[in-house]
């Protein structure tokens, strides 16, 4: 098997520091958490937005999942272009806006946050730098504490923010199975980042085009995932849902074009798995990770026993020292890929 973590980059010693970041996040963010839990429970949103870009936009998507699933409210990602570009004012109050980002930098996110604010929604920041404009944005800061980043590819930070919205949701329902599930969460993520995936490197690594398939609360890691892999790789991957895969898209894999599976214990399951079987029929190369059964070309380890929602930020984390490998692999610098920089702004 090769050896995953045999050439350190900035991405893989970032994407290691994640346990650390998030037991500091779940620390530092209990108190901010249980008094923002306490005002949306004295006044519960109509709805909930999301603004973000990129991984951030992906870490939304999870939030989104949890806060449809788990809260009941319905939660839309709104184009920030919708404010920026064509100064439209969507009804916004009383809504919970949720800004995530990294530098809290991008002008575009900054005008949709501020429109949000104008309007009477109770705007919070999920975002890394503190001392940034989308900080002083937004009514209510919770912080990433993922400390400095270099690596161009965001890992720990990007996983900062699914931990930040968890934390959250958590909260704000008081469950005490989430609960006591977030408390978990660095050691589960200790362990995923000490789990070896290299399996799939020769199958992955040789592809130029793959879907990252999820379903549910993992559908965000699958988006994640594939970004990553065109960002450090340059690897046509494209996130799909289990089901929309089916409506058309599988047409298009085959021999060289494989498909990763990212897969949790939940309701989704039974669905995934016939989807697995379905494509290991048609002579598809799968890889699967998570709890989905096979038959598979190549079936990965995962952290077991973890709570379904914190299965997909487990994942990712042992997603990330494959992604690194795959990079290298192609002979490329996932630290610091073709035409990118750390923060990117647009309008
Ligand atoms: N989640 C969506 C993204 O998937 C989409 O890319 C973006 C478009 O934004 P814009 O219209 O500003 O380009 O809107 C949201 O953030």
């Amino acid at each position: 098997m090769p050896d995953l973590n045999s050439s350190i980059t900035a991405m893989l010693s970032e994407a290691r520091e994640a346990p650390e970041v998030v037991a500091r996040l779940l620390t530092s963010n209990a108190a901010l958490c249980r008094d923002l839990g306490e005002r949306l429970r004295q006044s519960p949103p109509p709805f909930a937005v999301t603004c973000a870009r990129g991984s951030s936009d992906n870490a939304a998507t999870f939030v989104k999942y949890l806060l449809e699933i788990h809260s009941g409210l319905v939660t839309a990602s709104v184009g920030p272009s919708v404010t920026s570009v064509y100064e439209a004012r969507p009804r916004m109050r009383d809504a919970l806006f949720l800004a995530v980002s990294q530098s809290g930098r991008s002008p575009d996110i900054l005008n949709l946050a501020q429109a949000g604010r104008d309007d009477g929604a109770l705007t919070v920041a999920l975002v890394n730098d503190t001392a940034s404009p989308l900080a002083s944005t937004c009514e209510v800061v919770l912080p990433l504490h993922a400390e400095s980043e270099k690596s161009v590819a965001a890992t720990k930070s990007f996983i900062a923010a699914l931990a930040a919205g968890f934390q959250l949701v958590a909260h704000w329902s008081q469950d005490q199975e989430l609960l006591a599930a977030l408390d978990t969460l660095p050691d589960v993520l200790a362990k995923a980042a000490a789990i070896d995936w290299s399996a799939a490197l020769p199958e992955l690594s040789q592809a130029n085009d793959l879907f990252v398939v999820g379903r549910g609360v993992g559908f965000a890691v699958a988006q994640e995932a594939a970004l990553k892999l065109k960002e450090t790789s340059g690897v046509h991957a494209e996130a799909m849902s289990a089901a929309e895969l089916m409506h058309g898209p599988w047409t298009l894999a085959g021999d060289h074009f494989p498909i990763l599976v990212l897969s949790q214990r939940d309701e989704t399951l039974s669905g995934v798995n016939d989807l697995v079987t379905r494509l290991h029929e048609q002579g598809i190369p799968v890889v699967v990770a998570g709890a989905a059964e096979g038959p598979a070309t190549v079936m990965l380890p995962s952290v077991e026993d973890v709570h379904p929602y914190l299965a997909p930020i487990a994942m990712i984390q042992s997603f990330y020292p494959l992604v690194n490998a795959i990079a290298l692999a192609r002979g490329r610098n996932p630290d610091n890929p073709p035409r990118l920089r750390k923060v990117t702004e647009t309008v």
